[in-house]
């Protein structure tokens, strides 16, 4: 039978074959921590992927089996994703990364259900009757309302239906104190840096206590420092709280700081070409000078042929 997803880059034998997702559609059950979170949740997965395992249908939140996506346009047919099989566990954070154009975005609308596979299926294996699962998104652009205080855009949801309570404007504080807003809660957004701003569109992904956050290259725009000081600080939310994440991005420091899981698509149509554990300790503010931060890097630079 042929292999369910294919390694565009990766020789057949050797270390860099292992990494590559030859395997079936189900994967990888996580490793348990034993201590607690800081939180005090209890302990969820803190680093997985071991190839060929599969993932049971209690511990993932979503799977995608053989799913296609094509669009049809006045110009014709664009096959955007081609075989994608693929599990997110809860609490787990996964990080996809390949070149322009390779359908990481249409993954994330698949996932948000703002597309419809053409072929195979996406399954929400805990999901009861007919509750969705909690979605939290954040995009490059911050898209804060530029009328609304931060604090009103955080919790827009509740705004929106006409009924925000003092619980939820609690919560936005605490929010804001999270992200590092503490003080500016009435401030607009044009009264706020861009990371600042970007912080604020963090905290309101965060609002809805989201069960699986979806994030667009949500830190993409930011410069160097405001960027890496944001990415501590998610990385730091999300120890604390672990929902599921899915990030996309450009950046491979980026993913091996945030991720257990790195996906490697290639190019259009967009496939799972390889998929990278970083069994990295947390919090990572200190692992570039890991050698196995370097190594990880070299392995995603070579899959990405960079
Ligand atoms: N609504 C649509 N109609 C037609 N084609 C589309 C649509 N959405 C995406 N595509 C096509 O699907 C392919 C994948 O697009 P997608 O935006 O998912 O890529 P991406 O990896 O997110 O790209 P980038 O990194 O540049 O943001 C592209 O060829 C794109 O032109």
């Amino acid at each position: 039978m042929a292999p369910r997803t294919r390694c565009a880059t990766t020789p057949s034998s050797g270390p860099r074959a292992r990494a590559c997702s030859r395997r079936p559609a189900r994967w990888s059950r996580p490793t348990r921590r034993s201590t607690p979170t800081p939180s005090g949740r209890p302990p969820l997965p803190e680093s997985k992927s071991v190839p060929g395992t599969p993932v049971s249908a209690a511990s993932a939140i979503v799977r995608f089996d053989d799913v296609v996506k094509r669009f049809s346009t006045s110009s014709g047919v664009t096959t955007a994703l081609q075989g994608i099989n693929l599990a997110i566990d809860r609490g787990e954070f996964v990080a996809i990364i390949g070149p322009s154009g390779c359908g990481k975005s249409t993954l994330l609308r698949l996932l948000c259900g703002l597309e419809q596979p053409t072929e195979g299926r996406i399954e929400w294996p805990g999901r009861k009757g007919a509750d969705p699962v909690r979605f939290g998104v954040a995009f490059q652009e911050h898209r804060l309302l530029p009328w609304l205080s931060i604090e009103q855009n955080i919790t827009l949801p509740k705004l929106m239906k006409g009924r925000t309570a003092a619980q939820d404007l609690e919560r936005a504080r605490a929010l804001c104190k999270m992200v590092g807003l503490e003080g500016f809660e009435k401030r607009l957004p044009s009264e706020l840096s861009g990371g600042m701003r970007q912080r604020a569109s963090f905290a309101r992904s965060l609002f809805v206590h989201p069960e699986l956050l979806l994030l667009d290259e949500p830190f993409g725009a930011l410069d160097a420092l405001t960027r890496e000081q944001i990415i501590a600080d998610a990385e730091r939310i999300w120890m604390e709280q672990r929902f599921a994440a899915f990030l996309i991005t450009h950046s491979i420091s980026e993913a091996v700081h945030l991720a257990d899981r790195v996906i490697v698509m290639s190019a259009r149509p967009g496939r799972i070409a390889a998929e990278i554990a970083v069994n990295l300790p947390r919090p990572r503010t200190e692992q570039m000078l890991n050698p196995e931060y370097s190594r990880l890097v070299a392995e995603l630079r070579r899959h990405l042929e960079i």
